[in-house]
């Protein structure tokens, strides 16, 4: 599978803050959620992979291309979607079309009005009366109009009603049916990421945690329940996390098939959520990964 974006030990430093040899692959024609806690990284790490911020060191390459070389190619095939208007607050739809559509060689205006349509925006109304949810759809449009190949969304889903945000997770995923595009997007909200997401990618004060597909994080990750006097120092060495009383241990694993190896029938395995294993893998981030 080609890899529409790739990191190779990526670094940026801030005053305060830095990224810290980023190595990420985005996958093509998949959803990628990228999820971490509030100033772990997501945002400039998207900003990285737009070109909006240049690293310090390391190389960026999206579509197998650098944005030295290739910044106006790159920028007709990737779409990046938000929720803040960018415009005069009295333009309307039509006005923008006006002005967006001829910056792309790929625009199509028959798209546009589709999409105006199937997603009920009004074309006559300026966009200051537009709310967020109807401002994160405009962008869609736009960047589905000039047939974006690869689509970054920054939190899209955030301060959305359920329903409107169930209805914009299903708008992604049918964009997804012609296996062209691809989609990277930052949420802080799991449920999204279990509807939507084919892989995660995990950010933690700078550093990429882990970035695999959902699939092999739930085989990965499970928790484990048992009698407390099985617990020895080999077995603890697979627990990220582990609650403990006088008879009774509750830990979570990101070695599953060890622990059943070596435990079997002598404790329960369950499925962990992708809640438990982002909630115990950033506390246990410091000790073991
Ligand atoms: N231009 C900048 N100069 C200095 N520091 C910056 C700059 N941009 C971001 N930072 C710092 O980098 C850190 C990471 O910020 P970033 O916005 O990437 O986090 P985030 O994961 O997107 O957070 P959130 O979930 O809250 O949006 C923060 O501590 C922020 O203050």
């Amino acid at each position: 599978m080609e890899n529409i974006v790739e990191f190779n030990n990526v670094n940026k430093y801030f005053k305060d803050f830095s990224l810290e040899n980023i190595n990420l692959q985005v996958k093509q024609g998949q959803i990628t959620g990228f999820v971490g806690a509030n100033g772990a990284g997501k945002s400039t790490t998207m900003k990285l992979m737009m070109n909006l911020l240049q690293p310090d060191t390391g190389e960026i390459k999206v579509f197998g291309k650098d944005y030295a070389n290739h910044e106006k190619e790159l920028k007709e095939r990737i779409g990046f979607v938000y929720d803040s208007n960018v415009f005069y607050e009295s333009l309307n739809l039509k006005d923008i079309r006006k002005i967006i559509g001829p910056a792309y060689k790929n625009w199509s205006d028959s798209k546009f009005y589709d999409y105006i349509k199937k997603f009920e925006l009004p074309l006559n109304k300026a966009i200051k009366t537009f709310s967020k949810g109807m401002l994160m759809k405009t962008s869609l449009a736009m960047a589905l109009s000039h047939e974006a190949e690869f689509i970054m969304m920054d939190e899209p889903t955030a301060g959305l009603d359920p329903v409107f945000r169930r209805e914009l997770l299903d708008i992604l995923k049918e964009m997804m049916e012609d296996g062209r595009r691809t989609i990277f997007f930052s949420t802080h909200i799991t449920s999204d990421l279990e509807r939507i997401a084919d892989n995660i990618t995990f950010i933690q004060s700078g550093k990429i945690l882990f970035n695999e597909s959902i699939r092999d994080i739930q085989e990965r990750y499970a928790l484990v329940k048992g009698n407390a006097n099985l617990i020895n120092h080999d077995i603890e060495k697979y627990f990220i996390s582990m609650e403990r009383s006088s008879t009774e241990f509750q830990a979570i694993t990101n070695n599953a098939e060890e622990v059943r190896s070596l435990l079997g029938d002598q404790v329960v395995m369950e499925e962990a959520s992708l809640e438990d294993i982002m909630f115990y893998t950033k506390g246990a981030s410091r000790q073991y990964v």
